[in-house]
């Protein structure tokens, strides 16, 4: 696995993976909290996080300065169920963490480049870098809305681009899409991939081993600290 570390945490099942990522990532929040006063976090959506969401929203921390914002979104409207922000409004931004900020990608706009590029302008006010990212990660290997099919994929791993939102068309992720660029990703504090069930632990381990290099280890690869790999059959 030249150039990509990580550390994996195997857990029995995956309401323990949820508690232990979720007592993590409200630590590193507490943490940078301390240090500077806020704290910055982007979660990723799909099916996967809903339980690790619950679970964090019950966490006692300031969270009145914690900014959440998002890794990708679909370009849909909020009230799509395939929306991110509506997963994260639903399950993030409950009990105790009703009381974070949030910072969405989707609005309304004449087309996902004219989005992407408001975006990155409207977050540049964003306390960089975040202090945790949590990516999760597909059998194709997409994490984020890396997909092996974007027109533009090396623009979004550009290790040394300034942009912090691109819009992406890829075939295989349905509609449009907004992601967070991977410099951005990568200069994170903490950075964990969540991910659940035999057919994701095959896909990483594939992903990691000889043969094409998929978004996801091109991200483990560019990260300047371990990735720390949650998964829970
Ligand atoms: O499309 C997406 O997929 C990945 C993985 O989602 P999952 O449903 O397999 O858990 C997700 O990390 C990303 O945020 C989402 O937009």
């Amino acid at each position: 696995m030249s150039g990509a570390a990580c550390a994996w945490n195997g857990f029995a099942d995956r309401q323990q993976l949820a508690a232990a990522l979720a007592g993590n990532v409200a630590a590193r929040l507490t943490k940078a909290i301390d240090e500077r006063g806020t704290a910055l976090l982007a979660v990723s959506g799909g099916a996967t996080p809903a339980k690790f969401f619950a679970a964090l929203s019950s966490i006692p921390i300031a969270w009145d300065k914690v900014t959440v914002t998002l890794v990708d979104e679909r370009f849909v409207p909020p009230t799509s169920p395939r929306s991110n922000a509506g997963l994260v409004v639903a399950n993030l931004l409950q009990d105790k963490a009703a009381a974070a900020r949030f910072v969405p990608l989707y609005h309304e706009a004449a087309s996902i480049e004219d989005a992407a590029a408001a975006d990155s302008e409207a977050l540049q006010s964003l306390t960089w870098p975040l202090d945790v990212v949590v990516l999760g990660m597909g059998a194709d290997g997409h994490t984020a809305s890396f997909f092996p099919d974007a027109g533009n994929l090396a623009q979004l791993l550009d290790p040394s681009s300034q942009r912090i939102v691109l819009p992406v068309h890829a075939p295989s992720g349905g509609e449009p899409r907004l992601t967070l660029s991977m410099a951005r990703i990568v200069a994170a504090g903490f950075i964990a991939l969540h991910i659940e069930g035999e057919d994701k632990r095959i896909a990483f381990d594939g992903a990691m081993g000889a043969g094409e290099k998929k978004p996801i280890r091109k991200v483990l690869e560019a990260a300047p600290i371990p990735v720390e790999v949650f998964w829970a059959p």
